[in-house]
């Protein structure tokens, strides 16, 4: 139903992605070994682990984006999903500002030709507020920095209005302003039924983590 997020018709309880003993190589490289994850709503995953552990493979075998060749991938059906990535070209040759931007992340809902409705352009307008762009929501998306850039597609994640979002090391590289303003949108997302697995190198940089899944060599080291 347009318009309506399926994350609030979802308990908080609600498991929307299971992983079970997923196995992956890339390039003839074992990538990911017998790896068991749970994402569930409203709550907060961090996946750490040091580089080229497979925390990224990891969320793209969650997005749909990389199959498996071994294990199972269970998505509660119907559900949307987000992945903002960990560097996004975000298309600095077309003509686009913050706003149309984030407006994108009410396609999947309404339809690329759709019109906007009011509440949908409010929703564009809040999340770029949540994510404190307000001030360059005009600004043409190829003259933000790194940290403005990662803040406007997260807004773009939040419209989505997804039910499960996947943030790969959405702090990478940003001022202490910028990871506070994610670390509080990523709250407001798990607060809305969200079920968010974040990539990081440290946990610490997130105000709450619910569960944390360890990587080391492709292999789960740590669940808790
Ligand atoms: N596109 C690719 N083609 C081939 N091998 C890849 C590709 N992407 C990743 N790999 C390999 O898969 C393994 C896991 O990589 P992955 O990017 O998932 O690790 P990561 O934990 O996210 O690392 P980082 O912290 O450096 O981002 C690594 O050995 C990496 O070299």
């Amino acid at each position: 139903m347009a318009g309506v997020s399926s994350s609030s018709i979802l308990l908080p309880t609600t498991r929307v992605l299971s992983l079970r003993d997923i196995a992956v190589d890339r390039d003839g490289h074992p990538a990911l070994r017998g790896v068991d994850a749970e994402a569930h709503a409203g709550r907060l995953l961090a996946v750490t682990g040091a580089n080229g552990s497979g925390k990224s493979t990891l969320l793209e075998v969650a997005a749909g984006l990389l199959t498996p060749h071994r294990g199972a991938v269970d998505l509660r059906p119907g559900i949307r999903i987000a992945l903002v990535p960990q560097s996004t070209p975000l298309a600095a040759h077309l003509p686009l500002n913050v706003t149309d931007i984030v407006a994108m992340g009410t396609w999947g809902r309404l339809g690329t030709w759709r019109p906007a409705r009011r509440v949908d352009r409010d929703l564009v307008v809040d999340a770029i507020g949540t994510v404190d762009l307000a001030d360059l929501a005009r600004r043409p998306v190829g003259t933000l920095s790194g940290g403005q850039r990662q803040r406007a597609l997260l807004a773009q994640a939040l419209v989505q209005r997804a039910d499960l979002v996947l943030l790969d090391e959405p702090m990478a590289g940003l001022d202490s302003r910028s990871r506070a303003v994610i670390a509080t949108t990523i709250g407001h997302l798990t607060a809305t039924g969200s079920a968010v697995i974040a990539v990081t190198h440290d946990i610490a940089e997130f105000t709450a983590v619910d569960d944390v899944l360890e990587l080391q060599d492709g292999r789960v080291v740590r669940a808790s």
